[in-house]
């Protein structure tokens, strides 16, 4: 099978070319392709498929020739990913299956536009955030608050005082499973200047990973939402790099580097 491994922001995804629809992708298969010892090694999985081909998204093919099929480590699906987004983007590009400048991709959340730019940056319409009320996150017995923001997939944003940087994030986080019955990704925050944050993540199906673009954005609409706006041009330091958030009365933007680092041939022992 013919992969390809790719980042954004130390993201880390395996891509699997699947144009005409022929993998038959099981949960289990995913968790062995991301294990990072046994496999790959990856926060997730983007399988490159027809749009056409794919009934649950099959209603957007008008728009977009391609799907995003996102799986998360643990071989979970996901409706949203946006460091995927932008790798998937630069992927299409680089191997000819789509032209250099703004298309639209389909995904489990509905289409979403994404263009390169000429500095470099990969940048996504990821749609208007829908925040719900707050909720509680556990992490290492310290209770923090959060936002419940819906960027298609659930996040609960949480600043915090105490440094981001010194969180024990090697548990599962603890939340209200009435308010996230299907899980959630869990930011937490630290506020640190005009329109900038440090952020963690840990993702649901995924656990800690150097970035989360979905969360980024979830992160800059509960940072927004201290200073009571909800509009803005946010810096989202992440363990693996720098996102850049805009939120507008419309939609969000995320951009952010995306790059391939490799291709091969993934041999899956029985
Ligand atoms: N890393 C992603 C989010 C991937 C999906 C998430 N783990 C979920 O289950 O919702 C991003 O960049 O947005």
């Amino acid at each position: 099978m013919r992969f390809l491994k790719g980042h954004g922001t130390e993201n880390d995804f395996v891509i699997l070319p699947d144009p005409d629809g022929e993998l038959d992708l099981s949960g289990s298969i995913v968790a062995r392709i991301c294990d990072r010892r046994a496999g790959i090694g990856a926060d997730g999985v983007l399988r490159v498929v027809r749009a056409k081909l794919s009934p649950e998204v099959s209603e957007q093919a008008g728009e977009a020739e391609w799907f995003m099929d996102y799986r998360n480590a643990d071989g979970s699906m996901a409706e949203m990913c946006g460091n995927g987004m932008r790798v998937f983007a630069r992927y299409l590009v680089e191997a000819g299956l789509a032209e250099p400048g703004e298309f639209a991709v389909a995904t489990r959340g509905g289409l979403r536009r994404v263009r390169l730019d000429v500095s470099g940056d990969v940048t996504v319409d990821m749609g208007k955030p829908v925040v719900h009320g707050r909720s509680l996150t556990t992490v290492a017995g310290q209770d923090y608050e959060g936002l419940h923001v819906d960027m298609g997939n659930p996040h609960l944003a949480c600043a915090i005082g105490d440094p981001v940087t010194q969180l024990d994030l090697t548990h599962q986080p603890g939340f209200d499973p009435g308010i996230f019955p299907g899980g959630v990704n869990i930011e937490l925050f630290n506020a640190v200047g005009p329109a900038r944050a440090v952020m963690r993540v840990y993702e649901r199906g995924s656990g800690e990973t150097r970035s989360c673009g979905t969360g980024a954005i979830a992160t800059a609409v509960a940072a927004a939402a201290l200073c009571e706006e909800t509009t803005g041009t946010w810096t989202i330091e992440v363990p693996g790099g720098t996102l850049g958030v805009t939120l507008d009365e419309r939609t969000s933007y995320l951009s952010g580097p995306a790059v391939i680092v490799a291709d091969g041939e993934l041999r899956l022992a029985e």
